[in-house]
């Protein structure tokens, strides 16, 4: 579904991601993990168009989007969200999934503002895309709390709902279960599943080993932005590169 080609993004003299070659697989819960500053968040930030890359292609569903903006790469069907959730604290959580959406399908908030104003009909297929999504979530009875007083796990539904209300065919989650209890944890991990189930693909960063090693089908390994390992969990788990490199950092948990 997507294929990387040597890619690589240096910043000043720091290789954040050095020629890394990999797939991410239609249908299956692709996961990358790796060391604090491994270059995992960069990662995604290059296939989301929020950096290009230095080096290497970026081919999504055949087409070359190596140097696409992010808005673009939104409209061809990659979504994605961020370690922090940042929401409208004061506005309704389904007006925070509507303004998201245009944000993140339009190249500009002037777009964004005056489109809104303008385009009734298309803002009415919005709200309804906003609600599917919050249903999916398991938050319809949410729509009208205001996003300050939700919940962390349920920030991170927010998170995901935002993703989801854009119609992607991939979701990029960048830590889903960051800073959210053991339990909700594992409905995160339920929902994750289901976002694969109804033909979604996911590619996640987390640094819960445990969630990791029983979700993805397939995981990457970065180490100093660079590929260290791929696989299932149990060829990643016993590979002697991945525990060197956990072994040499703070996470000795693999
Ligand atoms: N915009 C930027 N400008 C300069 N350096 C950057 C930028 N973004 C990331 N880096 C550097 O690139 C390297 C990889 O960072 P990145 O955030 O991608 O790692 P990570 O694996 O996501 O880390 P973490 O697990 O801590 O989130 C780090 O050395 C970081 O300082």
């Amino acid at each position: 579904m997507l294929e990387i080609e040597h890619l690589t993004k240096r910043f000043g003299g720091n290789t954040a991601v050095n020629s890394v070659s990999t797939s991410i697989e239609k249908g299956k819960i692709n996961a990358i993990i790796g060391p604090n500053g491994a270059g995992k968040t960069t990662f995604f930030n290059l296939i989301s168009g929020v950096h290009k890359p230095s080096e290497g292609t970026i081919t999504f569903e055949g087409r070359d989007i190596t140097t696409l903006r992010t808005d673009e790469v939104a409209r061809l069907g990659i979504a994605r969200t961020f370690q922090a959730t940042t929401l409208f604290d004061k506005a309704s959580v389904l007006d925070n999934l509507i303004v998201g959406h245009r944000l993140r399908t339009r190249s500009g908030l002037i777009d964004v503002i005056f489109g809104s104003a303008r385009l009734k009909e298309e803002e009415r297929v919005c709200r309804e895309k906003a609600r599917e999504a919050l249903d999916f979530v398991g938050l319809a009875h949410l729509e009208n709390r205001v996003a300050g007083d939700i919940t962390q796990e349920e920030r991170k539904r927010v998170a995901f709902a935002l993703a989801l209300a854009t119609a992607p065919k991939l979701l990029l989650l960048d830590e889903p279960a960051g800073g959210v209890n053991p339990e909700e944890t594992l409905g995160l991990a339920e929902l994750i599943r289901k976002m694969v189930k109804h033909d979604f693909t996911v590619c996640l960063i987390e640094h819960k080993m445990d969630m990791i090693m029983s979700l993805a089908d397939k995981i990457l390994v970065l180490s100093y932005g660079e590929k260290i390992a791929e696989g299932t969990p149990a060829e990643v788990r016993a590979n002697p590169a991945v525990i060197d490199a956990y072994l040499g950092s703070d996470h000795a948990d693999v």
